[in-house]
């Protein structure tokens, strides 16, 4: 699965179960909002005098949320209660049937007897959903079964009929192709939440394009706004070009093979000096300590810089943002851009789009760290903030405009962006941005009035995993003549990531989970988990054992999912649970640790998720937690990716792996789940990266992707 909004949710939340977000306040005494709201039923499990309270407030977490409370007098305990804390907010987290698993099994604490007493009544609720039941699938435990497919048949009914339901989009089950099924969460009036990642298009007809901002700010759903302005960043020049340290293997990304294929690519360049970039440009690299550059960027900027469309696949952490950031600045500088102003409709020279909200404003800002001091404008934007914000930002003038792709479409429609201008696409994540889940808005994008054609435009795809398939889609993007560059090998995990599988089954992983951060102390950790309500559930856990631990994921508002990754960033929480939200793109210092409590259900997901450890040449370590209840399709893949990776393989997951065969998939081609090399299968050449590229001699057969 990998992408919680296709949501392997532990149990579909009841209706109820969410506060509404404009009557949090009611519940919160926090000057906030961020309150911690305990209950009476749980406050026997949960306030157990200062010390917890305490150590809520230093972790910044679980407010608001009632641990395993469902009753109807939920609101006034609520109110009666003292707050503490700052994290999550407006959750019930009861939630149905956990009474009637094995999940806490021999745990008599009265946490989480109380879990289990508030979910009682809930299992047995009227609303509850027939055929669901709690526990989907064989995970049994934790309810967590994993879907059979990527949309939950059931979500597009409950969401319809659900004004706090979860937010996760359903494809319309009406029947109509072209249009979305609002997320509820524009019930909320909270950020929504794209069929994977991110913001979903909502759509009221056939063809429209329509968001929760929309529907929460212009009314025609009902709901509160999306109030939330993201602090303005940083000014100073200092914090500007913070940045950390390469590593002690930066150095070896030169002996990486790099594939180039397609026709006339030209030679890579082995310095910056090479680019001939402009003395600002330089400046600025050298502001944000650049001294060598990464194989990616060694071909990638120059074939950018050739102006041609590029697809390119190079390992999590080894700088793929600077690989298109550069040489699209570059263009700009040399084509002698004007200082955007104030106009009701912008019409931006680049377009560059993510999957989430925190990885497309981390591009925003090294955009504008690269372009300081030049006349080009940055401008980010993105669900879950407010969409007069949005607007404000971009009518100040904005060359480059970063977006996710639900906010990108509704500024559209407003009419605030021209894209008449567009010379520049840029897909990061580019698999994730094409598939199934983002696939239709980028074809919408592509074909939005005003758009310059593929052939009038550069477009440019960027990822560490690319699947065959998606390859293939990527054809109605990129012009026939595109470059294809692979750094090592396609979807190939970062090798200084030191990887260990533990064979763990569901009830040991709290446990483990614990024995582990314990050793680890105070290092920086990422846990990813495979749901929004366990992650919560995790997050309140550990917090309880004492480990300051904060959490992100889609069902939090932006401005906690922002606080969280500060909390994050700053090691003021230095652990961080996640779903997959988190997997992709993150650049954070420091993160030593990466813990699969759940395994993603997708090896690509798996490739991202350990990638936020092991960065630009720094090592780290990734422990995941096989469950062979549930996890064993993984066996397979995931043995090719640490062989791949020169990592120690456990001679029993080798054993599944066998035993689960699955014919197609072998030790040197990955199927369906990577490809190994250039899908049109043009004749490619292998460098090490400090060499220069060869051409590709022969023609591709690219003409059918048109
Ligand atoms: N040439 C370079 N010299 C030093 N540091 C660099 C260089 N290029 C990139 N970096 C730094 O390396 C880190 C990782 O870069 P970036 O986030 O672009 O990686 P990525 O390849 O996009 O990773 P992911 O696949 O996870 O999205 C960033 O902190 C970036 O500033």
């Amino acid at each position: 699965m990998g992408d919680e909004d296709w949501e392997a949710e532990i149990i579909k939340p009841h209706v109820s179960s969410y506060v509404p977000v404009f009557e949090k306040d009611k519940y919160s005494s926090g000057a906030n909002g961020d309150t911690f709201n305990r209950t009476s039923a749980s406050s026997s499990e949960m306030d157990d005098g200062p010390t917890r309270r305490d150590h809520f407030m230093r972790s910044g977490f679980a407010s608001g949320r009632s641990l395993g409370n469902r009753d109807a007098g939920e609101s006034n305990k609520r109110e009666n209660t003292p707050t503490v804390g700052g994290f999550g907010v407006g959750k019930g987290f009861g939630n149905r049937g956990f009474s009637n698993n094995k999940f806490e099994e021999g745990d008599s604490s009265g946490f989480w007897k109380g879990y289990q007493d508030g979910n009682d009544s809930e299992a047995s609720g009227p609303s509850r959903r027939g055929g669901r039941g709690s526990f989907r699938g064989c995970r049994g435990g934790f309810g967590l079964g994993r879907p059979s497919n990527e949309y939950d048949q059931d979500e597009g009914t409950q969401r319809a009929g659900s004004l706090f339901g979860s937010r996760r989009p359903a494809l319309s089950g009406a029947g109509n192709g072209d249009t979305y099924q609002s997320r509820s969460g524009s019930g909320s009036g909270r950020g929504g939440y794209k069929g994977l990642n991110e913001e979903v298009i909502t759509g009221s007809g056939k063809n429209s394009w329509k968001s929760e901002a929309e529907g929460g700010e212009s009314g025609d759903i009902q709901g509160p706004k999306v109030t939330y302005i993201p602090p303005p960043p940083p000014e100073d020049e200092d914090s500007i070009f913070a940045h950390y340290q390469t590593g002690i293997n930066f150095d070896k990304y030169d002996t990486i093979l790099v594939e180039v294929s397609g026709h006339d690519a030209p030679p890579a360049i082995l310095t910056f000096e090479e680019a001939n970039l402009c003395q600002t440009l330089n400046n600025n690299i050298a502001k944000a300590g650049y001294t060598k550059l990464t194989p990616v960027q060694k071909y990638s900027i120059p074939i950018i810089l050739a102006g041609r469309d590029l697809m390119a696949c190079a390992q999590t952490g080894s700088g793929k943002t600077a690989a298109f950031l550069l040489p699209i600045l570059a263009h700009m500088m040399r084509d002698g851009i004007t200082a955007s102003r104030f106009k009701e409709l912008q019409e931006p020279e680049c377009i560059i789009v993510a999957p989430t909200r925190e990885l497309i404003n981390q591009i925003y800002l090294e955009a504008r760290k690269f372009s300081f001091g030049t006349c080009v404008r940055a401008v980010v934007i993105y669900g879950g903030t407010q969409l007069g914000h949005s607007i404000r930002q971009i009518v100040q003038g904005c060359n480059i405009l970063c977006a996710t792709p639900g906010r990108l479409m509704d500024i559209i429609g407003k009419e605030k962006i021209g894209l008449k201008q567009v010379k520049y696409l840029v897909l990061d994540e580019a698999d994730r941005m094409l598939d199934m889940g983002f696939g239709p808005e980028m074809k919408k994008l592509i074909s939005c009035p005003g758009m310059p054609s593929k052939e009038q435009r550069q477009t440019l795809l960027f990822s560490a995993t690319f699947p065959e398939e998606i390859q293939r889609l990527a054809g109605e993007f990129l012009k026939s003549n595109y470059l294809f560059v692979a750094v090592g090998q396609v979807g190939g995990a970062c090798r200084d990531v030191q990887q260990t599988i533990l064979q763990v089954g569901q009830y040991s992983k709290r446990e483990k989970l614990v024995e582990i951060l314990r050793n680890i102390g105070d290092e920086r950790t990422m846990v990813f988990v495979e749901t929004k309500k366990k992650a919560d559930f995790i997050a309140t856990f550990l917090c309880q054992e004492k480990i300051s631990t904060t959490s992100i994921h889609g069902d939090r508002e932006q401005r906690e999912r922002e606080q969280a990754l500060g909390d994050f960033r700053c090691g003021k929480c230095p652990v961080l649970v996640a779903t997959s939200v988190a997997a992709r793109g993150l650049d954070i210092e420091n993160v030593q640790h990466v813990i699969n409590f759940d395994l993603p259900s997708a090896i690509d997901e798996y490739v991202h998720r350990i990638g936020r450890t092991g960065r630009c040449g720094n090592t780290g370590r990734a422990i995941s937690f096989f469950d062979p209840e549930s996890d064993n399709h993984l066996a397979q893949p995931l043995v090719k990716v640490l062989s791949d990776a020169q990592q120690d393989v456990p001679a029993w997951l080798e054993e599944i792996a066998f035993s689960t065969y699955v014919p197609g998939f072998s030790g040197s081609t990955r199927g369906n789940v990577f490809a190994s090399v250039d899908t049109r299968k043009g004749k490619s050449t292998l460098n090490t990266a400090g060499f220069s590229s060869s051409q590709s001699p022969n023609p591709v057969d690219d003409e059918s992707w048109d």
